[in-house]
């Protein structure tokens, strides 16, 4: 069968292999393992966001820019303090043909190093600032871990925000902006919900103030996934690469600029698709969805009068230019010697919105038929009515689709006071909101103790799955309710009295 093969269910890493590659958004890279090629569906869907995203930005004033994708050993030693953190996964090139290169470069993971020597030298006064620029590129990690398209790949397009701001108060209200942006980005055009918050000091990038973060949830298996940053870099950057303006109120004294840098990538595409998906395929928001309604023809049979054949197919042109003048991306399916069902699984697989299915029986009664891809449900529409009956249908579908995620993530985000109930919860699937003291040492104990080992104890009759422990996944801005004065965190084995409610899970 040309279809996905096991339920997502049961096998949801299969699942989700078989659904990039069958709905034909992936091929896997076979020279070199951890990298992918994204086809034509999956750049449809980056295109939409980067476009809206550029308008977005640029109405913020800022600017395109371009960087080499190398940087050289020299400038990654003036961040050496997180450099070592991420060493690990840094690819260099050694050699130029036959000849060795006197100075090996790295290809970027990031551009923060390779960016800053010039913000040192372009931001001199303070009317320079706010200075804005962003980059849309890929970005190479050689991760050590298991890849898998979109969610974990050694390179991934992106964009990486890069700008710099007179005071603290600047640079965090942009924090901000940014942020908001990201989250209509997975509201608005993927129909994901997400929850805005801050990342503890455990989980912020190390060479920043403060990371900002919208995270998601995979209902299939209850886990968090950081959906995008947005950072405050404060002054560590600035000092490092000696980026200063001089003071417009203190002649002759120079501060360092206040920084952001923000980041949003592929892996959105992969989160949209273990979100929507189901045992038939991909499942498209039509924000995002090339096709957002295909035109099937029916019922032509051999007992059909070339007469009725005639008119049949001139009405189908019909509907079809009255969809596209209402700006519907339309596209009907003519090809020879497929039935209508081989036809219906082939764009169900292929996650179109909209199926439209037209015959001759629809067209004496002036109709035409339709299925929603997301909720299976059928109906007619007059014909007369298709210009405005359809859009409306594609705009249902993506409220829809948004309104049963928001609803799984509600119901899957519980407010746990008793660390007894910690595990379950995580067990059920959920992500929990705990009482959290929000030390990074005591984090790193909550992290251990929810990781149930394996069960080595003999008499287990069925030997407990090992399974990961909760991390910090961000401290919600919305508070689920106000902290009782004198709440104590609640890992058992940590007195402290909470600061917030903080959001945990198992994640990505
Ligand atoms: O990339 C950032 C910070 C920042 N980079 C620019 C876009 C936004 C934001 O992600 C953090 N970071 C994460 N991961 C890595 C690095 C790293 O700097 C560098 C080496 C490889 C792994
Ligand atoms: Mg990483």
């Amino acid at each position: 069968i040309i279809g996905i093969t096991v339920s997502k269910q049961d096998n949801f890493s299969q699942w989700y292999q078989e659904v990039v590659l069958k709905a034909e958004m992936i091929e896997y890279y076979n020279e070199i393992s951890g990298f992918f090629i994204m086809r034509p569906a999956t750049m449809y869907i980056w295109n939409v966001i980067r476009k809206w995203f550029t308008a977005e930005i640029e109405a913020l004033g800022v600017d395109e820019t371009n960087f080499p994708m190398f940087l050289s050993a020299k400038s990654l030693e003036k961040e050496k303090d997180h450099v070592e953190g991420f060493a690990p996964e840094l690819a260099w090139v050694t050699k130029a043909g036959d000849k060795n290169l006197e100075v090996p470069v790295a290809v970027r993971p990031t551009s923060e190093a390779v960016m800053y020597p010039y913000y040192a030298k372009w931001i001199r006064s303070h009317r320079d600032l706010p200075f804005r620029l962003n980059q849309w590129n890929s970005v190479v990690r050689w991760e050590a871990k298991q890849t898998t398209p979109f969610l974990r790949a050694r390179e991934f397009l992106w964009q990486e925000g890069h700008t710099a701001h007179l005071t603290e108060k600047l640079a965090g209200e942009e924090v901000l902006q940014i942020l908001e942006l990201y989250a209509r980005i997975y509201e608005e055009i993927l129909a994901v919900p997400v929850v805005r918050g801050k990342k503890t000091e455990n989980e912020k990038f190390a060479g920043g103030y403060y990371t900002t973060t919208v995270e998601g949830y995979i209902p299939s298996n209850g886990r968090g996934i950081q959906g995008a940053t947005s950072h405050c870099l404060g002054q560590n950057f600035s000092k490092m690469f000696d980026i200063t303006v001089e003071d417009p109120a203190e002649k002759g004294k120079h501060i360092n600029v206040w920084q952001n840098s923000w980041g949003l990538s592929t892996r959105v595409i992969g989160v949209m698709v273990m979100i929507h998906g189901d045992d038939k395929g991909l499942v498209l928001p039509p924000r995002i969805s090339k096709i957002q309604v295909i035109i099937v023809p029916v019922g032509i049979t051999k007992s059909v009068t070339e007469e009725v054949k005639a008119s049949h197919a001139a009405q189908l042109q019909d509907i079809k230019k009255t969809l596209l003048s209402a700006g519907v991306r339309t596209d009907e399916d003519q090809r020879e010697g497929y039935t209508p069902a081989w036809k219906f699984n082939d764009w169900e697989l292929k996650g179109v919105p909209l199926r439209i299915e037209f015959g001759p029986k629809d067209a004496a009664k002036e109709v035409v038929s339709y299925a929603r891809r997301d909720t299976g449900e059928k109906g007619t529409i007059p014909i007369a009515e298709i210009g405005t009956k359809v859009p409306e249908l594609l705009e249902t579908i993506q409220k829809d689709l948004y309104t049963k995620a928001k609803a799984s993530f509600d119901e899957h985000r519980v407010v746990v006071e008793d660390w007894e109930k910690v595990t379950p919860a995580l067990d059920a699937k959920n992500v929990v909101l705990i009482p959290f003291c929000q030390e990074p040492k005591c984090e790193d104990k909550i992290k251990d103790l929810t990781t149930t080992k394996h069960d080595e104890s003999p008499d287990a009759s069925v030997p407990q799955a090992p399974s990961m422990g909760m991390k910090s996944l961000c401290i919600p801005f919305e508070q689920p309710k106000q902290l009782a004065e004198g709440t104590k965190c609640l890992n058992p084995e940590c007195q402290a009295t909470a600061q917030s409610y903080v959001m945990f899970g198992r994640s990505y």
